[in-house]
């Protein structure tokens, strides 16, 4: 039976690389939030800002939406009027799942849902794009392009919210982080098997930058500030702004 409870790694098995497939989409809530230190507090803040940045007439992208955690906390903040929420994933999975979740809530922003790239979907008259915890699935060599077209399709004084898993640029400080985040991660109940196991499926799928890196990729598209304004262990979220 299935439960909701991320046991996907629980058992010794011979470990593939990690992909959003239905598995992973029908324990996701319970996986993200044992998993991403302070999940529900960056997520409702991301509903906030983008309750402070939506303007009338524009649309709010949540481009790596999964269930659609943050196009549902949006939708309880922005006022907006004329506004819509565009919620993309390329995991099939996920996408319909994200869709019966949306039509669950009632919400005067509408949210369209996409299963598509993200790189394949048009960008324009966006107030807020959100990536919560996607930009590190992009292949590295893919990142700079994507941030660039999300600059040029952002308005004038538009946000873009990037939430990423970060490599510390020390390796003793890096050792530190990671092994904050598995003391987490034992805490809320997952075995050293499960840990193990999921840093090798995540290996070649997740590449990690630095704040560094990030900041220099934000900056040179264009953005004139970045603000990181949550870290925990080596989880953080910046927010970009468009001048
Ligand atoms: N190229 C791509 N195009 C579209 N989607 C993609 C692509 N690559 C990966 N994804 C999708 O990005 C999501 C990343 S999870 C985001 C959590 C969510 N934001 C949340 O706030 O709950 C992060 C995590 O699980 O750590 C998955 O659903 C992928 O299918
Ligand atoms: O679980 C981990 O170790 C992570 O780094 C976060 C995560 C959460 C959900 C899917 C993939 C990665």
């Amino acid at each position: 039976m299935n439960t909701g409870k991320d046991a996907i790694y629980s058992q010794p098995q011979q470990v593939g690389a990690f992909t959003f497939d239905q598995n992973v989409a029908e324990v996701f809530p319970d996986m993200i939030q044992r998993s991403v230190p302070g999940y529900s507090t960056i997520v409702d803040a991301i509903g906030q800002l983008c309750g402070r940045h939506a303007k009338d007439n524009s649309r709010i992208y949540d481009l790596g939406c999964s269930l659609g955690a943050v196009s549902l906390a949006a939708s309880k903040y922005v006022q907006a009027q004329n506004s819509q929420i565009i919620a993309i994933d390329n995991s099939e999975a996920m996408a319909k799942r994200c869709e019966l979740h949306v039509q669950a809530f009632k919400s005067t922003t509408p949210i369209k849902v996409i299963c598509d790239d993200l790189q394949n979907v048009e960008i324009k008259n966006a107030s807020c794009v959100v990536m919560n915890f996607t930009l590190q699935f992009i292949p590295p060599e893919q990142r700079k392009a994507i941030i660039e077209k999300i600059y040029a399709g952002l308005d004038q004084g538009g946000i873009l919210i990037l939430s990423e898993k970060l490599k510390h640029d020390t390796e003793q400080g890096n050792e530190l982080l990671i092994d904050l985040h598995h003391e987490f991660k034992r805490r809320n109940g997952y075995s050293d098997l499960e840990i193990s196991q999921k840093r090798t499926a995540l290996e070649d799928v997740m590449r990690t930058d630095t704040f560094e890196q990030h900041q220099s990729r934000l900056t040179s598209a264009g953005f004139i500030d970045v603000i990181r304004w949550f870290t925990c262990f080596n989880f953080a979220s910046m927010v970009a702004i468009k001048g």
